[in-house]
C-alpha cells in the first residue's frame, strides 16, 4: 500500500529553541496513527509542522507523493487535510450552525460523505445547540463541534490534537466512539492523546517521541509486545 504521508527528518525550532530533531515517520492511506510522548516532547510541534503552522528548518513533508513542505497551511487544507487543534479554536461570533455551514464542502474528489445532517446525527447534542455561539458550549460540546467542523470538509487526513483532554469520562467515551466511526469510514487519522489503552485498541501504528525524536515506531502488534517500554517513555 502506498503512503499517504511521509515525514522525513524534520527539524523545527522556535527562535533558538531546537524542538524537533529529525522526526521521520509514515502513514499509510486508511491508517490511524497515534503520536505519544510526555508533555513538551514535541507532539503538537510535529502536527504543526505537518500542517505548515510551523515551518521546519530542514526536512520534508510528502503528501500522496507530493512535497508539500513549502506550501501554506490553506494549500494543505485544500488537499483534504483537516485539523482539530488542542483548545478547539471556536469562533466567538459564530453559532454552532454557522461553524458547520461555513466549513462544509466536498473533498477535492467530490466526496460529500460528511454533511451538516450527518454530523448532527453523529453528535445529537449539537442539534439542541444550533443557535448557541461556539464559546457558549461545554468543553465536550466544543470538542464535538470541532470534530464536526473538520468532518464536514470531507478530509482524507484528519489530525486530532488532545481530542479528549479535560473532558468528563462519558463525553470521552462518546468522542472515542465517533473516532472509531471515522476510522471505519476510511479517513486516515493522526491522534495525539494520553489514553494508551484506547489508542492501543484503535490505532494501526504508534509513534513515541522523546525530546523531539522518534524513539519508537511500532505496528499495533509490536506495541503489545513492547508495552512496558512505551509506558516507561510516557511515564505511566
Ligand atoms: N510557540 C512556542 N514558542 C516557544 N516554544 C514553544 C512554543 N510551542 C511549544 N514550545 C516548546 O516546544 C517544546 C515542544 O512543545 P510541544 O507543544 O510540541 O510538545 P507536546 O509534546 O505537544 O506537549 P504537550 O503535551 O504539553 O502539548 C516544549 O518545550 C514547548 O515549551
Amino acid at each position: 500500500m502506498s503512503n499517504l504521508l511521509d515525514i522525513k527528518s524534520i527539524h523545527s525550532l522556535y527562535g533558538d529553541s531546537h524542538v524537533l530533531h529529525g522526526i521521520s515517520f509514515s502513514l499509510e492511506a486508511g491508517q490511524t496513527l497515534s503520536l505519544m510522548g510526555r508533555n513538551g516532547m514535541g507532539k503538537t510541534t510535529t502536527l504543526k509542522s505537518i500542517l505548515g503552522l510551523v515551518t521546519p528548518r530542514s526536512g520534508s513533508v510528502f503528501y500522496k507523493g507530493e512535497d508539500i513542505t513549502s506550501l501554506a497551511t490553506w494549500q494543505r487544507m485544500k488537499r483534504d487535510i483537516a485539523y482539530v487543534p488542542e483548545g478547539r479554536g471556536m469562533f466567538h461570533n459564530l453559532t454552532v450552525k454557522e461553524h458547520l455551514q461555513v466549513a462544509a464542502r466536498a473533498s477535492t474528489q467530490g466526496i460529500k460523505a460528511w454533511d451538516f445532517d450527518r454530523v448532527l446525527n453523529t453528535f445529537p447534542r449539537l442539534k439542541e445547540r444550533l443557535s448557541n455561539l461556539g464559546t457558549q458550549l461545554s468543553g465536550g460540546e466544543q470538542q464535538m463541534l470541532a470534530i464536526g467542523r473538520a468532518l464536514v470538509t470531507n478530509p482524507e487526513l484528519l489530525i486530532l490534537d488532545e481530542a479528549t483532554e479535560g473532558l468528563a469520562p462519558l463525553i470521552r467515551k462518546e468522542i472515542w466512539e465517533v473516532i472509531r466511526i471515522i476510522k471505519e469510514t476510511g479517513i486516515s487519522t493522526i491522534i495525539v492523546d494520553k489514553n494508551i489503552q484506547v489508542l492501543q485498541s484503535l490505532c494501526d501504528r504508534h509513534v513515541v517521541l522523546v525530546k523531539g525524536q522518534v524513539v519508537m515506531d511500532l505496528s499495533a502488534q509490536e506495541l503489545q509486545s513492547n508495552l512496558a517500554q512505551v509506558e516507561s517513555h510516557l511515564g505511566v
